[in-house]
């Protein structure tokens, strides 16, 4: 079945689709991973947005519920060049374009993704209508006036609170939109993890009597989400924070900072981050389309410990007397490399020193 994809630049962009039917309005972003798709569309970071993936073969390992990083898909669109109609896998349970079909999701192949791309990078990240329908041009032209959603966070957070018992140090993760790997990362350090609502109060939180809380990912933009800034600034200095992703841009909120929106994000496993300590640079995994702004920080005891090669945007944050940080990418990967795993047992270090002279091993 024909379907197409309308721009807010006016482009439009013909394919066969291979998902669910129907129209949707999203912000498309690129991801330039060339595997990993399953994590990807599962990553609740992409609520509500349309994917396109530079890679031009998607779905030729099907899909198979360990690798997903949540219990459902939350893009609502997938542009692809080339759909793999059969997947050969020993781990595959069922095929890429029944899982869209059975979420209700979109996905059309034959785009020309490299264009696509070249577009997004060059006028920044744009609206899209998606359709699988026969609607006129016009007809499409006004559904781009569809405001985006901006309550992505109550969305996809936990509606109660789970607890993951274990023998180690119990940590309260403030859930946005986590992906199971950073539960994962927590849990195979022996954590103990007690995950909460995205609006659980700092009141509540200590209640738990945590040795450290992390601050999840998730959709969206961070000052859409006030409560949880007031949040973390009522428990700046009483527990040890480890912020990752959207975690550390409502840290960064929380201290003072300013956050802003970036022309086209970082979405990929290959993005180069150099920590400016040691001088080392790192690959890492990345989905985002904010940032903290560098000039901001002045004042607000957070210092920058890593930076983005391709644009020196801010990828890493410490405070200089308290005990929190932060990164911009992803150390629990999925997809992506490995090299920033440390950082979970750097949060740990963090929390034993804590609890042991309640100071902060920063320095
Ligand atoms: N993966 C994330 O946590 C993304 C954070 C935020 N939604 C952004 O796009 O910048």
């Amino acid at each position: 079945m024909k379907a197409r994809v309308l721009l807010e630049d006016n482009s439009l962009f013909y394919g066969e689709s291979f998902g669910a039917e129907g129209a949707w309005v999203g912000e498309v972003v690129f991801n330039t991973s060339m595997t990993g798709y399953q994590e990807i569309l599962t990553d609740p970071s992409y609520c509500g947005q349309i994917i396109t993936m530079t890679y031009p073969l998607i779905g030729n390992y099907g899909i198979a519920r360990d690798d997903f990083e949540s219990m459902r898909p939350h893009a609502q669109g997938f542009l692809v060049r080339e759909f793999a109609e059969y997947a050969s896998n020993w781990r595959n349970e069922m095929p890429l374009a029944q899982f869209l079909k059975e979420y209700g999701i979109i996905g059309i192949s034959g785009i020309d993704t490299r264009m696509l791309t070249r577009k997004i990078r060059l006028h920044g990240t744009m609206k899209a209508v998606l359709t699988t329908g026969d609607e006129s041009l016009q007809e499409l032209k006004e559904r781009l006036n569809t405001p985006l959603m901006r309550d992505q966070v109550a969305r996809v957070s936990t509606k109660s609170i789970h607890v993951y018992p274990n023998t180690g140090k119990r940590v309260v993760l403030m859930d946005f939109g986590v992906k199971h790997s950073i539960v994962r990362g927590l849990a195979g350090r022996n954590c103990e993890v007690v995950t909460v609502p995205y609006n659980t109060s700092a009141k509540e939180i200590l209640r738990f009597r945590p040795d450290g809380v992390v601050l999840s990912n998730g959709p969206g933009n961070p000052k859409d989400v006030p409560e949880a800034i007031y949040t973390i600034r009522q428990l700046l200095g009483k527990v040890p924070i480890f912020g990752v992703c959207m975690g550390h841009q409502l840290l960064a909120l929380a201290c003072g900072a300013d956050t802003e929106k970036m022309k086209f994000g970082h979405r990929g496993g290959n993005q180069p981050v150099k920590a400016l300590k040691t001088g080392n640079t790192v690959i890492t995994s990345q989905n985002h389309g904010y940032a903290v702004v560098k000039e901001s920080l002045q004042g607000t005891g957070l210092e920058v410990t890593h930076i983005a090669l391709n644009d020196g945007s801010v990828e890493g944050l410490a405070h200089q007397s308290l005990p929190c940080f932060s990164v911009q990418y992803h150390p629990e990967s999925a997809p992506g490399p490995r090299d920033s795993e440390s950082l979970f047992d750097h949060f740990e270090k963090l929390m034993e020193s804590f609890a042991q002279k309640g100071e902060s091993i920063h320095a």
